[in-house]
């Protein structure tokens, strides 16, 4: 069958979607424009909205591009979709094939469940059998992941956990894969790894949202502290046993917890360990609110969806004005905190710690 003589299935709909977020290249406003116009007629038909004001310019654009495709039927819209999709990324249709059982949504990603609808990417880490642990791949992932939500047409941003976890932090397994370089050369990657990580935190444009349905523990915590809103259910828990693990504080929460909190309570948790209830966190502040587990996914979802309908420029421009100030200072101190991490990842604290753990001596 030849492409024109082609229906473009639902499906193959949703996996275009997919490999929209995962282009390596920035294809370029017009591109953009052209796709969303197709999205919205694919899935809404004929444009039926007001016409933007004439200084909403980003919004009259992409209302200008949706109502130039007239009365063009959804079918052929989800069709010419796919093609466009297609010719921006040659490898759609290998892509497509997906194992039986996963789901289609996620395409490309092996810890990752990512969505975006109503407005909201979400990014779910998906390890429930390891309690969300983030693996080097994962940490990859997360990035990517973020780039693409940074440029996607979504309002806002969540992050949360599939399981009962929300997440229990670094893998430790991550510190078994040594390279025929050495240990040595494994510290510095990792901590190039996790300055690239951070910094993706630091400079994401967006509200950056996190919904913690369960006990969190290490970085997971840590990079809160650059999150716009989090949201927690009441079963959640916030641990940072850096000490504990030969460690020190990394995702700028040597600076981002005593500012929230106050130095002597970041001390508790950076230093001693101490494990906060969700109620204790929206206490110090690190936490925005706390709701009952059980009516925890509604109350949140229903809350985010409303976040999202605000007019996207007014939401992101705020978001600019409110962190800009801190984004240089931040990077320093991610650059700090990595460094210092570096020498604790050689030490007998940190091997001795990894090695209770991996040989099933110790547990938090
Ligand atoms: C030199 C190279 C370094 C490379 C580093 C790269 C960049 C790192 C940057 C960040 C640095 C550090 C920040 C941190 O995040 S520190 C915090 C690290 N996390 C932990 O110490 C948690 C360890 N896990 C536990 O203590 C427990 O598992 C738990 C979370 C309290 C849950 O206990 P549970 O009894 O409810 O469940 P459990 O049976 O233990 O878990 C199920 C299986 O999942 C495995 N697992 C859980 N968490 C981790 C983890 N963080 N790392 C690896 N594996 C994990 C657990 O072992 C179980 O597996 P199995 O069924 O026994 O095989």
């Amino acid at each position: 069958m030849n492409r024109t003589a082609m229906r473009a299935s639902q499906k193959d709909f949703e996996d275009a979607m997919n490999q929209v977020k995962l282009l390596k290249k920035d294809p370029g406003n017009e591109v953009k424009l052209k796709l969303y116009a197709l999205y919205k007629q694919a899935t809404e038909g004929t444009c039926n909205m007001p016409k933007p004001g004439v200084f909403d310019l980003i919004n009259k654009a992409k209302w200008d591009a949706w109502n130039a495709l007239g009365s063009l039927p959804k079918e052929a819209a989800r069709q010419n979709y796919v093609d466009l999709v297609s010719s921006l990324s040659p490898s759609l249709e290998s892509s497509s094939q997906v194992e039986p059982g996963t789901d289609r949504k996620s395409t490309g990603f092996e810890t990752l469940v990512v969505t975006s609808e109503d407005g909201i990417t979400k990014i779910m880490f998906n390890r429930p059998t390891r309690k969300n642990a983030i693996n080097t791949e994962m940490y990859h992932e997360i990035m990517h992941a973020l780039k693409a939500a940074s440029k996607d047409d979504s309002i806002i941003t969540v992050l949360t956990g599939n399981g009962d976890y929300y997440s229990s932090g670094n893998d430790l397994t991550n510190f078994t894969d040594i390279p025929p370089g050495g240990v040595e050369e494994k510290v510095k990657n990792s901590a190039i790894l996790l300055r690239e990580f951070v910094g993706c935190f630091i400079d994401f444009p967006k509200p950056l949202i996190a919904v913690v349905n369960g006990p969190a523990v290490g970085i997971s915590v840590t990079l809160l502290g650059l999150f716009d809103a989090v949201y927690a259910s009441d079963r959640a828990t916030f641990h940072t046993p850096f000490s504990h693990l030969g460690q020190s504080p990394e995702g700028c929460s040597s600076y981002t917890f005593p500012k929230i909190m106050s130095p002597a309570k970041a001390t508790e948790m950076l230093i001693f360990g101490k494990k906060l209830t969700a109620g204790e966190a929206c206490a110090q502040g690190l936490v925005t609110e706390v709701f009952p587990e059980s009516t925890f996914q509604k109350e949140v979802w229903t809350r985010l969806k409303a976040f999202a309908k605000l007019p996207p420029n007014a939401v992101r421009i705020s978001k600019e004005v409110i962190r800009k100030r801190e984004r240089e200072k931040l990077h320093a101190v991610n650059a700090e905190e990595c460094s210092v991490l570096q020498g604790r990842w050689l030490s007998d604290e940190c091997t001795n710690a990894v090695v209770n753990f991996l040989s099933r001596k110790s547990k938090l």
